[in-house]
């Protein structure tokens, strides 16, 4: 980590009366790196560690970097239902169990993966060491937002959209293409390893903000976690996004939905006929497929990784068969709406996202198909991400 960071910036950052810090790592193997990387190297406080000593059961929680399970964290950043009286740090973060994923969280502000990966890789040359000779290139999973396309355009990098799953970024890092990569399940990583690196991105995020505030630590106000990520929706716009899990669906009730999507996208005409008869404010559809992906090194072909319908604004919708769920079938959809206009990326993100979430239900006739999953409570259960992120929750009430 010294080699590719400047610990001596982070380090008068950390260490600055200015700038507050919180790192959870919920009872997994980071609590171990965080103490000797974070409080020994880079002189934060201990206080600032949550979590950090490494249990076998995880302390009986269960190790999601997510605004669900890392509670603790998200209630010292004001995110929290029941939050705590004291003044939110200025930055948060927590991992997963084995440290690969992470969250970052700004003080009563969350950022998206999808946002992350796409705001490290906007500023990595400038606050970075390891990457100052430039970025070889920038990779996405498919479903995470577009954002990172937008920086890639706009700096002029190559650009790799793989199916979800890392081995597709460790073949394009092998072969010298790709510096920065991210999933929209809160992965992120560098050609430093072959492996998504939850510390890795807190160094990332401290670098950034270390550098944003070089000139600010004496005197002047801290740029805090929310002014880059708002900066940066103004300079590239926003995807405003969110991700429904629709769990423990009836496996061949899935294969059909996703069949009557597969049949549905070889007309767009049809499609936009249903698109505007739900809602008439949404763009039109101008491209629907079922995503595959050629591997430029190996030549392997992967079929089947999702259908995307793509809109004339840049908004996305995606259905996706889960490859970790447990029981059942897990179906995913994601949401993305772009809006370039910087007087409108600041909007509730629940009220930008409606029309699309609207068509995205209609479209796929999801509660037809999925029918009402949980008897017990009588609700469909609707597990939704966005709700763990803060974006948007609701359930719908079975007939
Ligand atoms: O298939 P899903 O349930 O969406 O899970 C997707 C995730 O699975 C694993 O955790 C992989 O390591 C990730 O790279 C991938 O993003």
């Amino acid at each position: 980590m010294k080699s590719i960071f400047d610990f001596e910036s982070i380090q008068k950052l950390l260490t600055s009366p200015k700038f507050t810090f919180c790192y959870d790592a919920l009872h997994g193997v980071a609590g171990a790196y965080a103490k000797r990387i974070f409080v020994e190297e880079l002189g934060a406080q201990e206080s600032s560690l949550l979590n950090c000593v490494p249990k076998e059961d995880f302390g009986g929680g269960h190790p999601d970097p997510n605004l669900t399970y890392a509670k603790e964290l998200v209630s010292r950043m004001g995110l929290g239902k029941s939050n705590s009286e004291v003044e939110p740090p200025e930055f948060g973060a927590a991992a997963d169990g084995d440290a690969d994923r992470n969250m970052i969280l700004g003080k009563r502000f969350f950022v998206t993966p999808s946002d992350s990966v796409s705001i490290i890789a906007a500023n990595a040359v400038e606050a970075i060491p390891y990457f100052s000779a430039g970025l070889k290139g920038v990779a996405r999973s498919m479903p995470t937002s577009s954002g990172l396309d937008v920086v890639a355009k706009n700096l002029n990098l190559k650009f790799f959209e793989v199916p979800t799953g890392w081995k597709f970024f460790g073949n394009l890092m092998d072969a010298g293409l790709c510096s920065i990569c991210g999933e929209e399940s809160f992965g992120t990583g560098s050609d430093h390893i072959r492996e998504k690196d939850g510390i890795w991105a807190v160094l990332a995020w401290l670098s950034i903000l270390a550098y944003k505030n070089k000139e600010n630590l004496g005197g002047g106000e801290l740029v805090t976690v929310e002014d880059i990520v708002r900066n940066h929706w103004a300079t590239y716009g926003r995807h405003y996004y969110t991700r429904y899990d629709y769990e423990n669906v009836d496996a061949g009730a899935a294969k059909e939905l996703m069949a009557y999507l597969v049949r549905l996208q070889s007309s767009i005409s049809e499609v936009n006929e249903i698109v505007s008869g739900i809602r008439s404010d949404v763009s039109k559809v101008v491209h629907a497929d079922e995503f595959e992906y050629k591997d430029p090194i190996d030549g392997s072909i992967s079929k089947h990784q999702g259908i995307r319908y793509l809109f004339e604004d840049g908004s996305r919708l995606i259905f996706r068969l889960s490859g970790t769920g447990s029981e059942g079938a897990t179906i995913r959809l994601y949401i993305e709406q772009y809006e370039k206009d910087p007087s409108k990326t600041g909007r509730d993100s629940q009220d930008a996202l409606a029309p699309l979430v609207a068509v995205a239900l209609g479209l796929s006739k999801m509660q037809e198909f999925t029918g009402p999953i949980c008897t017990n409570c009588h609700y469909i259960d609707f597990h939704c991400y966005a709700q763990q992120w803060g974006l948007i929750a609701f359930n719908l009430e079975s007939p």
